[in-house]
């Protein structure tokens, strides 16, 4: 399980904190989207759990563990646990999608071996399996400099999806893709949810994603929670109260499901 226990987190060139006191236990088959202006903290929060971000005080806690009492061996297994999603991809252009994918098993192998790309059969089989579920078999010989947004973000979830990680976490993942890609997107990180049976934790800014595949929704503002529930109890007042919008014409994104 993994939690979060008054954490506060200050950059320091900040004035106010990033995190304010936050308290948030993540459950077994959570579909979690977290919402929340541009700077509420949401960033920050994401790599907080992933140990990337020291809280100046509180405690990030896997497994009834506090992240700041494991050595750095723990914290890798602890980091191997965690995979990551991200809104620009962070891809090797020049390398194809099968050696992209195989990446994603570096925090199991020794440096050496990295460095000298040797995978094992095992390794290589797995790899294609991942990319098989991601639907990119076709494409597995392509750079992925000459893939669209979604096959991109595809490769990324397949990356992520070969390190087992047992929690999925994504930072804005779909935000520079078109909305029917984003869709899609979603409707895949849900499928794989479910058959890799994740904790999924995923920033997003657009509201509607969140209210169609999200099971438990987290607003934050100013770096504190401002709601935490189902995703049918988002109601309007609380889009207008975590987005600042004073009237339904200044919405960026509608609310119909
Ligand atoms: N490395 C950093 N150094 C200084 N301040 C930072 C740093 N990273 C984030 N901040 C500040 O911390 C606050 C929270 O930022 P964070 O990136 O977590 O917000 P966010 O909700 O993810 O925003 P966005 O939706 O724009 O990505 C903001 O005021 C931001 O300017």
């Amino acid at each position: 399980m993994l939690e979060i226990r008054n954490v506060t987190v200050r950059y320091p060139s900040m004035k106010d904190n990033a995190l304010n006191s936050i308290n948030l236990t993540f459950h077994e088959g959570d579909f979690i989207c977290v919402l929340g202006k541009s700077g509420a903290g949401k960033s920050t929060l994401i790599r907080c759990l992933n140990g990337l971000q020291k809280p100046a005080s509180g405690e990030i806690v896997w497994d009834g563990l506090p992240l700041s009492t494991l050595h750095e061996e723990q914290l890798q297994k602890v980091r191997r646990e965690m995979g990551m999603i991200f809104q620009h991809f962070n891809l090797v252009p020049r390398l194809t999608v099968f050696q992209n994918v195989l990446t994603g098993m570096f925090g199991y192998r020794s440096s050496f071996k990295n460095l000298i790309g040797w995978f094992t059969s095992e390794e290589k089989s797995l790899a294609k399996q991942v990319i098989q579920e991601v639907g990119l078999t076709d494409f597995m010989d392509r750079r992925v400099e000459h893939l669209s947004g979604g096959q991109k973000q595809r490769v990324g979830i397949a990356r992520a999806l070969l390190q087992q990680p047992r929690v999925l976490l994504g930072d804005e993942p779909v935000a520079s893709l078109d909305p029917g890609t984003s869709d899609r997107i979603f409707s895949l990180l849900k499928e794989m949810h479910h058959r890799h049976k994740l904790q999924t934790i995923i920033n997003v800014h657009d509201v509607q994603l969140a209210k169609r595949y999200a099971t438990r929704i987290i607003a934050l503002k100013e770096g504190e929670v401002i709601f935490d529930g189902k995703p049918e109890q988002f109601t309007d007042d609380m889009y207008v109260h975590t987005y600042d919008a004073s009237g339904y014409s200044e919405r960026p994104y509608t609310l119909t499901t």
